[in-house]
C-alpha cells in the first residue's frame, strides 16, 4: 500500500513499531481544483509559470517527467487558494481552493453540535507557507536528483526543488528496486525560535535542521566521508551530528523544546501553539496529569510549567524521544514543584496503571486512534465509582504486577523532580483531553468513550493543521461524571417525574379553557 499523502516512512527496518516522526495525514481523497469560471469569465488568476525553462532532465525509471520548477510569487497574501506549481504531481496537497475550509469541517461542526457541544470553535490558521517540517524522498541520479513526496498512489518521487548540493557531492540517490544508492530521505525542520527576528519573518528566516537518512547501517561505509560535508545523519535508530548547531530548539506552549531528528514533531508550529493555548485552559491548576502518546513530552512539559501541576507523567513508545525530553526538561524554570517523569513504554499495555493517580489524562495518539485496551481502561476507570465493588479487584490487580519487563517500563526513564506525591493513588481521571489528527478514528473512539455514559463530551475545538488537505486536528474535552453528579442528576430526574402530573393537569386545564 502506498504511504499516505505527505508521509514518507523512515527506512530503519525495526522502526515499524515506532510512529513516524512527522504527523501522518489521512489518505488522499478526491483532488479538488477550482471550478471552471462562469460566463462572462472573470480575469483568470495568474498561473504560476516558470520564468526560464531549465534544460530537460534525462528520463529516470520510476519517476515522472515533471514541469520545470520556479519559485512561486504569491499573488495575494489574503487569498485562500494554494497557487502551487506542483499541485498536479505532488501528493502533499489535495485541495487547491478554499484552504480556510477543509471539506471535512462541516461534518466536524455538525458532529459536535449534534453532541451538544455549545462552544465549538475552528481556527483556520495560516493558509500558506505554514509548514515547518518536511520529510522528502530522494531518488533519481547524482546528476539529476529528485527530491520530493511520492506521486499519488506510487513510489515515484515528484521533484520539488532542485538540489545543487547533492549533485555537487555526487551522492547516489536511493534506488528502491535495487536497494542501492546512498541517500534515501532528507528531513528539514525550520525553527521559529529566534525572537530577534520579527514574528512575520520567522518562518522564512528561521534556522533549518537538515537530517539525512543514509542507506547504510554502518557509518564507516565506503561513501560516508561525503557525509562530513553535509549535516546530521541518521543510522538506523541512531543519528550523528555532523555540522552546525547541535540541537533544534522551538518554543511550544510557552516552554523551550528540543527535538532531535528522530522525535515526533508537529509540522505546523503556529497552529500547534494555538491548540496548546486552548488546551491549557482545560487543565485545572494543581492537577496530576498523565500524557499518553507523549512523544518528546511537549504537551506534558508545557502544562507542568504553566499550570502548577503536582505531577506530570509522559508515556511514549519511542525510546529515542528520551534525549529530547531530557534536554527540554533541563530548561524548565527551577523549583516548579512538579514531579515530572517520562516513561518509555507501550501505552496500550496495562494502561490502567498510567491512569491511576492522575486527575487529567491527555491522549494524542497517531492517526489510527486509541488502542482498544486504552479505550477499555478509560471506560473502566470512568465507571469504577459507580461499579466500585466489581471494578476494585481488577484495578488493584495492576499494582500486584510481577512481570519484570512491565515493572521496568513503569520505572521513570527520566525523573525531573523527585518531590514525593502523597495519596495520589486514590485519584482517577475526571478530565480526558483528546487530541486527534484522524477524524474517522476520533469519531469511533468518541462513540466508545461515551457509550454506557462513561465519558461526556463537553468542549471541542478544531484547528487547520494541514491547509491544502482535507484533514483537521481536533481538541476534545471529555468529563467523567462523578458519583455525586450522578446522584444529583438522578434526584433531579425523580423530582421532575414527581412534578409531571401537576404539569399535565395544568396543560389539560388550559386545553379545557
Ligand atoms: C501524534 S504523536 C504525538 C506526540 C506528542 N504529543 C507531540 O505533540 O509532540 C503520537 C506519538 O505516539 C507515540 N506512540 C505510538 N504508539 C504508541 C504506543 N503504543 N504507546 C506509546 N506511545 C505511542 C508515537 O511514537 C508518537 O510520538
Amino acid at each position: 500500500m502506498p504511504p499516505p499523502a505527505g508521509l514518507l516512512p523512515w527506512p530503519a527496518p525495526s522502526a515499524a513499531s515506532l510512529a513516524t516522526a512527522t504527523r501522518a495525514r489521512p489518505p488522499t481523497r478526491t483532488r479538488v481544483r477550482p471550478p471552471p469560471p462562469p460566463a462572462p469569465p472573470p480575469p483568470p488568476r495568474p498561473r504560476l509559470e516558470p520564468a526560464v525553462a531549465p534544460p530537460p532532465k534525462p528520463t529516470v525509471t520510476a519517476t515522472a517527467t515533471l514541469p520545470p520548477i520556479t519559485i512561486p510569487t504569491l499573488s495575494d497574501p489574503s487569498s485562500t487558494c494554494l497557487e502551487c506549481v506542483h499541485f498536479n504531481s505532488c501528493s502533499g496537497c489535495t485541495h487547491e481552493v478554499d484552504l480556510d475550509k477543509p471539506p471535512v469541517l462541516q461534518e466536524v461542526e455538525n458532529f459536535f453540535k449534534g453532541h451538544g457541544v455549545g462552544d465549538f470553535t475552528y481556527s483556520r490558521g495560516r493558509l500558506r507557507e505554514w509548514r515547518c517540517r518536511a520529510k522528502l524522498a530522494i531518488r533519481g541520479t547524482p546528476e539529476s536528483p529528485l527530491i520530493g513526496l511520492y506521486q499519488e498512489g506510487t513510489h515515484a518521487v515528484a521533484d520539488i526543488p532542485e538540489c545543487r548540493g547533492i549533485s555537487e557531492l555526487n551522492i547516489e540517490p536511493f534506488d528502491e528496486d535495487a536497494g542501492t544508492g546512498e541517500l534515501r530521505y532528507v528531513q528539514m525542520a525550520v525553527t521559529t525560535y529566534n525572537t530577534s527576528i520579527p514574528v512575520a519573518k520567522r518562518y522564512e528566516q528561521g534556522r533549518v535542521q537538515v537530517s539525512l537518512v543514509w542507506n547504510s547501517r554502518d557509518e564507516r561505509s565506503k561513501n560516508s566521508e561525503k557525509l562530513s560535508l553535509l549535516s546530521e545523519i541518521i543510522f538506523g535508530h541512531k543519528w550523528r551530528h555532523l555540522i552546525g548547531e547541535n540541537d533544534l530548539w522551538e518554543r511550544y506552549g510557552g516552554v523551550d523544546i528540543s527535538l532531535d531528528p528522530y522525535s515526533f514533531g508537529q509540522a505546523n508550529t503556529l497552529s500547534f501553539n494555538a491548540l496548546l493555548h486552548t488546551l491549557h485552559k482545560y487543565v485545572p491548576r494543581g492537577s496530576t496529569v498523565v500524557d499518553l502518546y507523549s512523544g518528546a513530552g511537549v504537551i506534558g512539559l508545557s502544562i507542568a510549567a504553566s499550570k502548577k501541576c503536582r505531577s506530570v507523567k509522559c508515556v511514549e513508545i519511542n525510546k529515542l524521544s528520551k534525549m529530547s525530553f531530557e534536554k527540554s526538561a533541563s530548561r524548565l524554570p527551577p523549583n516548579l514543584g512538579c514531579n515530572i517523569t517520562w516513561h518509555n513504554t507501550d501505552a496500550s499495555v496495562e494502561p490502567v496503571h498510567w491512569l491511576e493517580g492522575s486527575s487529567v489524562v491527555i491522549v494524542d495518539p497517531p492517526r489510527k486512534g486509541l488502542h482498544p485496551s486504552v479505550i477499555n481502561a478509560l471506560q473502566r476507570v470512568a465507571l469504577s465509582e459507580r461499579k466500585a465493588y466489581k471494578e476494585k479487584s481488577s484495578l488493584t490487580k495492576v499494582k500486584d504486577e510481577k512481570r519484570p519487563w512491565i515493572l521496568r517500563a513503569r520505572e521513570a526513564a527520566v525523573q525531573v523532580d523527585s518531590t514525593p506525591l502523597e495519596g495520589s493513588s486514590e485519584t482517577w481521571p475526571e478530565t480526558l483531553i483528546y487530541i486527534s489528527c484522524g477524524w474517522d478514528s476520533f469519531k469511533k473512539d468518541c462513540k466508545s468513550l461515551m457509550s454506557s455514559k462513561a465519558w461526556q463530551l463537553q468542549n471541542a475545538h478544531a484547528f487547520n493543521f494541514f491547509p491544502g488537505t482535507d484533514s483537521i486536528e481536533v481538541l476534545a474535552i471529555f468529563k467523567r461524571e462523578s458519583e455525586s453528579v450522578q446522584k444529583k442528576k438522578k434526584k433531579a430526574k425523580k423530582k421532575k417525574a414527581k412534578g409531571m402530573p401537576m404539569l399535565t393537569i395544568y396543560r389539560r386545564w388550559i386545553q379545557a379553557a
